[in-house]
């Protein structure tokens, strides 16, 4: 089962300025000399790579590694694939009134992006799904790995990927997907120099079976996932807690739709 956004928690206000503190404290780099995309939003930090949570621990870190073989059987993005800003996407602020995500951020391929091509890192802070390592208002909010109990969210810090919006209301489908891949990081331990560490990425969506997909994704079109059902029925939940008509109004439609 492809990676998909994690709902808000309805029960946790309380923990959230103890979440916040944390990730706060937490050892982050920034990259204020990185080029950011055009449209990145002024408030949040862009980032070329994964920060980590003081809470994520050294073996959880090395269950996420795997050593590379020719013949791997997992994806393998080498680094040549990999743009900070990426030239295959751009941000764009949604215009268009009768989109659901009207005045929000979206994020559009700038060119034909083929079927089951890598477009984008989903990247973030790795955190524990422990209450006092988690943002639980966060809407950015990725599983990583559930038995490893880590997530990745982009509320905060991220890049391009976090501007991905789900599919519903807009598209009849989605046209990519969440999914896990690997990536080289150094590593001074193993004579190679690197090792391959699991992250998740934006993939247009493979051409089918029947090839109903062959199309992949149209440049100038709208890339679009499917944060599953659960995204936004924890959503309606919470709007419903909060009294918050338009999240209420939002998610309702996202699940009618
Ligand atoms: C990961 S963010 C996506 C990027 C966001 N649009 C932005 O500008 O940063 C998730 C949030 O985007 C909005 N969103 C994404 N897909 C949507 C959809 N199909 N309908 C309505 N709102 C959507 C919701 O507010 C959701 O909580």
């Amino acid at each position: 089962m492809p990676p998909t956004l994690k709902p808000v928690e309805p029960s946790s206000h309380d923990a959230s300025a103890k979440g916040n503190n944390n990730l706060a404290a937490d050892k982050t780099s920034t990259h204020s000399q990185q080029q950011v995309p055009k449209n990145w939003p002024e408030d949040t930090t862009y980032l070329t790579d994964h920060t980590y949570s003081a809470a994520v621990t050294a073996d959880q870190r090395t269950a996420l590694t795997r050593t590379g073989t020719a013949d791997a059987t997992w994806t393998q993005i080498p680094p040549t694939s990999i743009q900070a800003p990426t030239p295959l996407l751009e941000i764009l602020t949604i215009t268009d009134k009768n989109h659901p995500a009207a005045g929000q951020r979206g994020l559009f391929a700038t060119q034909h992006l083929p079927p089951d091509s890598f477009t984008c890192l989903y990247l973030g802070h790795v955190h524990t799904n422990t209450m006092s390592d988690q943002d639980p208002h966060s809407d950015y909010d990725l599983n990583l790995d559930h038995d490893l109990g880590l997530s990745v969210d982009a509320a905060r810090a991220g890049n391009e990927s976090r501007c991905t919006n789900d599919y519903r209301g807009i598209a009849e489908r989605p046209n990519a997907e969440f999914r896990d891949c690997y990536v080289q990081v150094p590593c001074t331990k193993r004579a190679a120099g690197t090792k391959w560490e699991r992250r998740v990425a934006v993939f247009v969506l493979s051409a089918g079976k029947a090839g109903k997909r062959k199309a992949g994704v149209k440049a100038g079109e709208e890339v679009l996932v499917s944060y599953g059902k659960g995204y936004w029925e924890g959503r309606k939940a919470v709007a419903s807690l909060r009294r918050d008509e338009e999240m209420l109004r939002i998610a309702q439609l996202a699940l009618d739709s």
